[in-house]
C-alpha cells in the first residue's frame, strides 16, 4: 500500500526486486480474499481520525485509557454501521492497534465458554457477548499464583440449600491479578476458582462471575475491583486496564460454573465428564496457536522500519564507490537485519500451518478424539515460546540497527516493544512452556519402543539412526538440499533429547535430579521447537507456492535455516552431528544468501503491506522521507509548546543568574 507523499527516497531499491511483489503480499496475508480483507481495513482505520495513534506516547495514563476506550467503542460502532463480517472486525481491531479490554472478551472469555460451557450455558452466554451487551475476561491468574494454575486459591463453594456457589478470596495472594479487561471495562469475570462440595476440594473450574451493575457500572456488593497500575513503557501495553479483584462471600446461581467437563448437580454432587481435564485450558491453547502469525506481524513491523531506515541512512564511505554508503550495504548490518526478516517470513509460513493443526485438532475433539492433544499442547506452548522471545529481541534489535533514532519514540520501536515484550509472560511464562515441551519429549522417548511417534515428533521414531548417522557435508553448496538441513535439525534435537532422557533415567527419579537438569530440558525442547519451524517453513514452502515468490522464499528459507544452525553451533558440536569445518561452510552459504536477500531487501518488507498509519515510523516510512519528518515530528514535542520553557522563571533563571561561585569549583 504505498501512501507516501510521491516522493520516493526508495525507488531505486524498489527497482531492484526480482520477485512478484503482488503475489508475496497475497501469500502473506493467507489469500486473495484475506488480502482484500486487510486492505480495505487498514485504509478504513488510517482514514478514520478516532484511530489516531498521534500522540499515544505523550498522553497520562488516564486519558491514553480513556482514549484506548474510545477508539474501542469506535471500532465496535463502525463493526455494527458497516455490517462487517467477523473476519473483517477482527481485522480492523487488529489495526486499531492497541491492546484493550476487546482482546480479552472476543480473545478468551468468548473461547472459553465455547470450549468449556454446555450447549445451555453457550446459548444463555454467548448471545449477550456476542452483542456486547456484557463484556468479559479471563480472571485466572492471582497475586500468588500464574504459573502454577492447580495451586489457585480462590473458592467456589457449594451451598445445595440455596443451590449457589459463593465466591471468596480467602487471602491477600487469592487476589485475582493482571486480567486485561478486569480493572475498569468487564461486567463479568470468567473467574478459576477451587471447586467445593461437600468440604471437599475438586481443584480448578471455571465460573462466570457478575463483577459490574449493567446499570451504572459500580462494583457489585462484595467485590472489590481495580486497576493494578502504570506498566513498563510509553503508551505500549498501559491502554490496558490489567485489574484486580476479590470476592468477600459473593453468591452466583450454580449455572454459572461452566459444566462442559464436570458438572455440579442441584444436590451437590460431583461428576466429571470422561473428556481430559486440560481442556479446561483450551483458551490458553486458543490463544497460544495465535500468538505465532502475531509474532511474525509485530517482527516484520519492526523490521520494515530498520530495513527502509537502513537502506536510507548512509555512513562513511570507501575508496571504491561515490559518496557515502548505506548502511544496509554494510556485512555486520545484513548479518543482524536479514535473519531477522527470514524470520518473520518463517513464523508466517509457521503460524498458517498452526492454524491447520488447530482446525485439526478442535474437529477430533468434537469426535471425542483426544489423542492429538498432548502433541497439540507441547506445539503450541513450545512455538508460542520461541516466537514471542525471539521476537522481542527481534524488536529491540531492530531499534538498535536504527542507532540513535531507533531510540526516539518518533521511531516507532519503543513502543512496539513495550507493547510485546509482555508476550514473553502472558499466556504461559516462555520457560514454563518450554518445560512443558521437555517433558513431553521426555514421555514420547520412554513410549518410543511401543509407540510409534506421530506428528512434529515422528523423527524420535528414528533416534537410533540419528544418534549414529554424522553430517556428509563436504562443501558449502551440499548444505542446499532441505534433507541435509532437516536431518541436522532432527539429529541434534534427537540427540539433545536422548542425552537429558539418559541422564535422568540412570538416576533415582527424584523431583531434584530433575530439578538439576531443567537447564538441559530447555535446550532440548527449544532444540526440538526449532526444528518444527525450520521443518514448517520448508514444508509450507513445497506446497503450491506461486512460480513468482518461490525463489526468494526459498533464500529466505535457506536464510532462516542457516542462521539458526550458526547461532546454536554450540549445540549442533556438542550433539558430534556436524564438525567446525561444516559450521564454516553453513556460515559461508549464509553470506551467499544475503548477497541474494540485498537488492530485494526494501522489496521483501513493502510485501508485508504494513501502512504508514500501522508503522507509525518516521524511520519507517513508506517514502523513506526520514529526516523531514524526524525533524517535523520535534515540533509537535510538548515541550516545543513553549520557545522558553515551562520553569525557566522558577528554576532555570534562578541558576543563571545567582553569580556565585560554586565552592568546589577550581576556574
Ligand atoms: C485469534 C486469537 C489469537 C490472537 C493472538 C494474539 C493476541 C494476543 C493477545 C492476548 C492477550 C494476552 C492476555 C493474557 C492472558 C493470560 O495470560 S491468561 C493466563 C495464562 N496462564 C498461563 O498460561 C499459565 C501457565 N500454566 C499452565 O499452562 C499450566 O498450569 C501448566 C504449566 C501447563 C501446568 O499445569 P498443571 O495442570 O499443573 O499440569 P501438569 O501436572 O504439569 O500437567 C498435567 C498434564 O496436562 C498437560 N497439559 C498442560 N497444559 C495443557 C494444555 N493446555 N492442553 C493440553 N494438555 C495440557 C501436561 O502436558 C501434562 O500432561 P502429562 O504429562 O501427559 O500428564
Ligand atoms: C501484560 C500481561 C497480561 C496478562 N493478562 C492476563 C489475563 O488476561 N488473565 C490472566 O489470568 N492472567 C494474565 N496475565 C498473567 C500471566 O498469564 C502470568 O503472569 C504468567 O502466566 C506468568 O505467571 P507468573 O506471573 O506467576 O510468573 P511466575 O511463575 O511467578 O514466574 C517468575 C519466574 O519464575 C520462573 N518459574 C516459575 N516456576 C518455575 C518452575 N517450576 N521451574 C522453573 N522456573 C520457574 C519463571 O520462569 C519466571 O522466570 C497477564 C500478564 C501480563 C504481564
Amino acid at each position: 500500500m504505498q501512501d507516501g507523499n510521491g516522493l520516493d527516497h526508495l525507488a531505486g531499491e524498489r527497482a531492484m526486486a526480482q520477485f512478484d511483489l503482488q503475489a508475496m503480499k497475497v501469500y502473506l496475508a493467507g489469500g486473495q480474499r484475506e488480502y482484500e480483507i486487510s486492505t480495505k481495513m487498514a485504509q478504513l482505520v488510517a482514514n478514520d481520525p478516532v484511530f489516531s495513534k498521534e500522540d499515544r506516547v505523550r498522553l497520562a495514563r488516564k486519558d491514553l485509557y480513556k482514549n484506548s476506550l474510545r477508539k474501542a467503542g469506535h471500532a465496535w460502532k463502525t463493526i455494527l454501521e458497516k455490517g462487517l463480517s467477523e473476519v473483517e472486525g477482527l481485522k480492523l481491531r487488529h489495526f486499531v492497534d492497541e491492546p484493550t479490554y476487546t482482546d480479552l472478551h472476543w480473545g478468551m472469555f468468548i473461547p472459553a465458554i465455547k470450549g468449556q460451557g454446555t450447549e445451555e450455558q453457550q446459548h444463555k452466554w454467548l448471545p449477550l457477548a456476542y452483542k456486547m451487551a456484557i463484556i468479559g475476561c479471563y480472571a485466572q491468574t492471582e497475586l500468588g499464583h500464574g504459573s502454577n494454575v492447580q495451586g489457585l486459591e480462590t473458592t467456589a463453594t457449594f451451598d445445595p440449600t440455596t443451590d449457589e456457589f459463593i465466591m471468596h478470596s480467602p487471602t491477600v495472594t487469592s487476589t485475582k491479578w493482571w486480567p486485561g479487561g478486569l480493572g475498569k471495562a468487564s461486567t463479568h469475570a470468567l473467574v478459576y476458582a477451587r471447586l467445593i462440595t461437600d468440604k471437599k476440594d475438586h481443584g480448578i473450574h471455571a465460573f462466570i462471575a457478575p463483577i459490574r451493575s449493567l446499570e451504572d457500572h459500580t462494583p457489585l456488593p462484595n467485590v472489590t475491583v481495580g486497576d493494578i497500575g502504570v506498566k513498563f513503557g510509553n503508551g505500549g501495553y498501559n491502554t490496558m486496564d490489567n485489574g484486580f479483584l476479590r470476592f468477600d462471600h459473593v453468591r452466583i446461581p450454580r449455572e454459572n460454573m461452566l459444566m462442559r467437563l464436570a458438572t455440579v448437580t442441584k444436590d451437590g454432587k460431583y461428576v466429571r465428564s470422561n473428556k481430559p481435564r486440560q481442556l479446561g485450558y483450551g483458551a490458553m491453547v486458543f490463544v497460544r496457536q495465535g500468538i505465532v502469525i502475531d509474532a511474525s506481524i509485530y517482527l516484520s513491523r519492526a523490521v520494515t522500519i530498520a530495513v527502509r531506515y537502513s537502506a536510507v541512512r548512509r555512513q562513511f564511505g570507501n575508496k571504491d564507490e561515490p559518496g557515502e554508503l548505506q548502511v544496509i550495504q554494510y556485512r555486520t548490518q545484513q548479518s543482524r537485519l536479514f535473519p531477522l526478516l527470514a524470520t518473520a517470513y518463517a513464523y508466517r509460513a509457521v503460524g498458517f500451518w498452526m492454524k491447520s493443526l488447530y482446525a485439526d485438532v478442535m474437529k477430533r475433539l468434537n469426535d471425542n478424539d483426544f489423542s492429538t492433544l498432548p502433541e497439540v499442547h507441547a506445539c503450541t506452548a513450545g512455538l508460542k515460546s520461541i516466537t514471542t522471545s525471539v521476537t522481542a529481541d527481534g524488536i529491540e534489535e531492530c531499534r538498535k540497527l536504527c542507532g540513535g533514532h531507533g531510540f526516539l519514540c518518533a521511531s516507532g520501536l519503543p513502543e512496539l516493544y513495550a507493547a510485546y515484550v509482555p508476550a514473553c509472560t502472558y499466556e504461559g511464562d516462555n520457560t514454563i512452556l518450554l518445560l512443558q515441551v521437555a517433558r513431553f519429549l521426555l514421555k514420547t522417548l520412554s513410549q518410543v519402543s511401543k509407540v510409534r511417534p506421530v506428528g512434529t515428533a515422528a523423527y524420535l521414531g528414528n533416534i537410533k539412526q540419528l544418534s549414529t548417522q554424522n553430517c556428509k557435508v563436504s562443501q558449502g553448496h551440499d548444505w542446499l538440499n532441505t534433507s541435509v538441513l532437516l536431518e541436522a535439525f532432527e539429529a541434534r534435537s534427537a540427540r539433545q533429547a536422548a542425552a537429558v532422557a539418559l541422564r535422568l533415567a540412570k538416576g533415582s527419579g527424584s523431583e531434584a535430579e530433575f530439578q538439576e537438569n531443567t537447564p538441559e530440558l530447555v535446550e532440548s525442547a527449544r532444540a526440538h521447537c526449532q526444528l518444527i519451524l525450520v521443518s514448517k517453513f520448508i514444508e509450507q514452502l513445497q506446497t503450491g507456492t506461486p512460480e513468482g515468490i518461490r525463489k526468494q522464499l526459498e533464500v529466505l528459507c535457506y536464510t532462516y535455516a542457516f542462521s539458526q544452525l550458526i547461532d546454536n553451533a554450540g549445540d549442533f558440536l556438542a550433539t558430534g552431528y556436524v564438525t567446525g569445518n561444516q559450521i564454516a561452510l553453513a556460515k559461508e552459504e549464509l553470506k551467499h544468501m544475503f548477497d541474494k536477500i540485498r537488492p530485494n531487501a526494501v522489496a521483501l518488507v513493502d510485501a508485508f503491506d504494513h501502512t504508514d498509519d500501522y508503522l507509525g515510523s518516521a524511520l519507517g516510512r513508506y517514502d523513506g522521507d526520514v529526516y523531514t519528518h524526524l525533524y517535523k515530528g520535534a515540533f509537535k514535542e510538548s515541550l516545543n509548546d513553549t520557545v522558553v520553557v515551562d520553569g525557566y522563571e522558577e528554576y532555570l533563571k534562578p541558576v543563571l543568574t545567582q553569580n556565585l561561585w560554586a565552592p568546589h569549583s577550581k576556574l
